[in-house]
């Protein structure tokens, strides 16, 4: 577990209704810096990420956030304490225009310089502000999901699969803000794409079937032997 935890995962237990899907998953986030969550199809990885951010209780286990326990917080209540998650679906209005939908991102009034930070990290947002989400590509859509779930000001973002369907071109630059973002604050990064996990970042843990099956380093897991194993259909 990484030293320094912002976010602690105790003996975590959650599923749906009696399908039991984590067991017992011990995570430790660091306050700043990128932790990967890896596994194959069905692992838990999404199940993982809406216990954290509340949207799923949790059966057995505790989780602390910025040494407070959250447990059984409310999601607005996580939200509001830093905790930002940008779920696997395109989670975009798709009847607003972009400038619209960085607006419903912002908790409270919209603060321009805020919008204009973020704009400044994905530029492209910028040129269609006043175009409705909904004609944006599968990569723009995801920016504007991470720019809009930025506009919380989390301290903890939680990103699951953001570049899934997204064309390779637009993936690299995704990872490389994420690599930027991840200096300031913590990102946890669910991925199938190994190579931009472990590059955005420094610690990875891997689930196989609801359990945490190996963690560590990102560099150490990489070349750990049992990795494949663990992410083969
Ligand atoms: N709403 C639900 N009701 C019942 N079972 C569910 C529900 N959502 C997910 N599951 C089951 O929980 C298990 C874990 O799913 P989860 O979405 O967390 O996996 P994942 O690791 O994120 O997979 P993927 O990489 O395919 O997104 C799967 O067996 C799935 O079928």
């Amino acid at each position: 577990m990484p030293e320094q935890t912002f976010l602690d995962i105790r003996h975590l237990d959650a599923g749906y209704g009696r399908s039991q899907v984590l067991f017992d998953v011990n995570i430790g986030i660091p306050w700043r810096g990128g932790v990967a969550v890896l596994g194959r199809n069905g692992a838990g990885k999404t199940t993982l990420m809406k216990t954290i951010v509340g949207e799923l209780a949790s059966t057995t286990g505790e989780l602390f956030f910025d040494g407070r326990d959250i447990t059984r917080r409310r999601t607005e209540e996580r939200v509001r304490s830093g905790i930002g998650y940008v779920p696997q679906e395109h989670s975009v209005f798709a009847r607003l225009s972009v400038r619209d939908n960085l607006a419903v991102g912002s908790l409270s009034n919209l603060d321009a310089g805020a919008v204009d930070r973020v704009l400044e990290i994905f530029p492209k947002l910028g040129q269609r502000l006043d175009q409705p989400a909904g004609t944006l590509s599968g990569g723009e859509r995801k920016m504007l999901a991470i720019a809009r779930a930025m506009l919380g000001n989390p301290k903890l973002l939680l990103l699951d699969e953001p570049t899934e369907g997204v064309w390779i071109g637009v993936i690299e630059e995704i990872t490389e803000r994420l690599i930027e973002l991840a200096k300031s604050i913590a990102v946890v990064i669910v991925e199938q794409h190994l190579d931009l996990a472990l590059r955005v970042a420094e610690y990875a843990y891997v689930l196989d079937r609801g359990r945490v099956a190996l963690q560590g380093e990102a560099g150490k897991v990489r070349s750990d032997p049992e990795l494949l194993r663990y992410l083969a259909p």
